[in-house]
């Protein structure tokens, strides 16, 4: 299985993603600020996998704090939240993960336990939630597996993959397990430009479990939509709101439009941990907006002439009318949204599966 983080005895591992494909490196966290910013340097990136990260950041700081009372501990636990809450503002993941760490240290807290075993038990807490992440990837893809064809080519954008969580994937998960069923899936994945999560990120995880993969230039899922070379897109999210609209990585929105021209099928594979029940519609949803510098170089090379002003919204908002179905680890949720969203909420919330942040 890719490793893409881990818990050590001395810190949170994690592989370095920023060096893919070319160098498989390890950048070794051994505090909670150091978690805070392999999230926002995108080492780690991906919302589930954003959303473990910090709650594993949680409990490095919360393990490492040297607090002798409780109180100061309550203190210690606020600051270490806010600066992981602090690094990306879009995958609510990271949100719900933060809020059920500090849920976890309040009960604890409330109920006099001893400091020693509070830290003992975050830490497995936070082992829990990696657990759960890679149960909760293959539940989707069993539910999804066969909503795919038979036969054919799947369009993904970004990358949604064992990369972005802590294995298997959301939507690469779900066409793993389309494969794994005996479904002869090939799949397009879209660059992604400016980070090229499509291009360095999803083209390697799916070669290196031998999935036929063709790198496709942002620009040309419309022109093969026409031609008739892809019969279905799948998509991870960031944040999906209680009306369905979901934000994923710029350029989702473009693809899902043309797929609906096309009448192709759009699906989103996400966790219910990506459903922010709290935020109506997506223009509700924050979007990261990042460095200019990631537009104007590839590489260390610049690209772009100097004065040219640069956008770089990392995230879009696909409205709900462009998805056909969204997959979670509990089942494929079908429009009306609000209604199948407000369903599953209401049995998830007493699973504690879903943000109250
Ligand atoms: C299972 S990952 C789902 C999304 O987080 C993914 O599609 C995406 O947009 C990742 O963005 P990134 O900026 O690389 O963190």
């Amino acid at each position: 299985m890719i490793p893409t983080l881990e818990w050590l005895p001395n810190g949170v591992n994690f592989l370095d993603q920023t060096k893919l494909p070319l160098e498989e490196t390890y950048v070794l966290a051994t505090d909670y600020n150091q978690v805070a910013t392999v999230i926002r340097d995108m080492i780690v990136r991906g919302a589930p996998a954003i959303g473990v990260s910090a709650a594993m950041g949680v409990a490095l700081g919360v393990s490492q704090s040297t607090a002798t009372d409780i109180a100061s501990l309550n203190a210690e636990v606020a600051t270490i939240s806010d600066t992981l809450a602090a690094t990306r503002p879009t995958a609510v993941n990271l949100f719900w993960a933060i809020q059920r760490m500090r849920d976890r240290y309040n009960a604890l807290a409330a109920a006099n336990t001893p400091i020693p075993e509070i830290k003992a038990a975050l830490i497995a807490e936070a082992q829990q939630m990696y657990d759960e992440d890679i149960a909760a990837c293959k539940a989707m893809g069993a539910h999804g597996a066969e909503l795919l064809p038979q036969e054919g080519t799947v369009l993904t954008h970004c990358n949604a993959g064992a990369l972005a969580t802590c294995g298997y994937g959301t939507a690469l998960g779900v066409i793993r397990a389309a494969i794994e069923r005996g479904h002869k899936i090939d799949v397009f994945a879209d660059e992604t430009r400016p980070y090229l999560q499509g291009a360095r990120l999803t083209a390697w995880e799916l070669l290196h479990d031998n999935i036929p993969t063709t790198v496709l230039c942002d620009n040309m899922a419309g022109a093969l939509m026409r031609q008739g070379k892809i019969q279905a897109v799948i998509v991870g999210a960031d944040r999906i709101a209680a009306n369905g609209d979901t934000a994923n990585k710029i350029g989702t929105y473009s693809v899902a439009v043309l797929a609906k021209e096309h009448g192709i099928p759009f699906y989103v594979a996400a966790p219910l941990s990506t459903i922010d029940p709290a935020t109506p519609h997506g223009d509700g949803i924050p979007i990261e907006q990042r460095a200019a510098t990631e537009v104007t170089h590839s590489n260390g090379k610049q690209m772009t002439p100097n004065g040219a002003a640069i956008q770089n919204p990392a995230f879009d908002v696909t409205p709900a009318k462009y998805i056909t179905a969204i997959i979670t680890e509990h089942g494929v949720l079908r429009a009306p949204y609000e209604q199948s969203i407000a369903q599953m909420a209401a049995e998830a919330t007493t699973k504690r599966e879903l943000t109250t942040a």
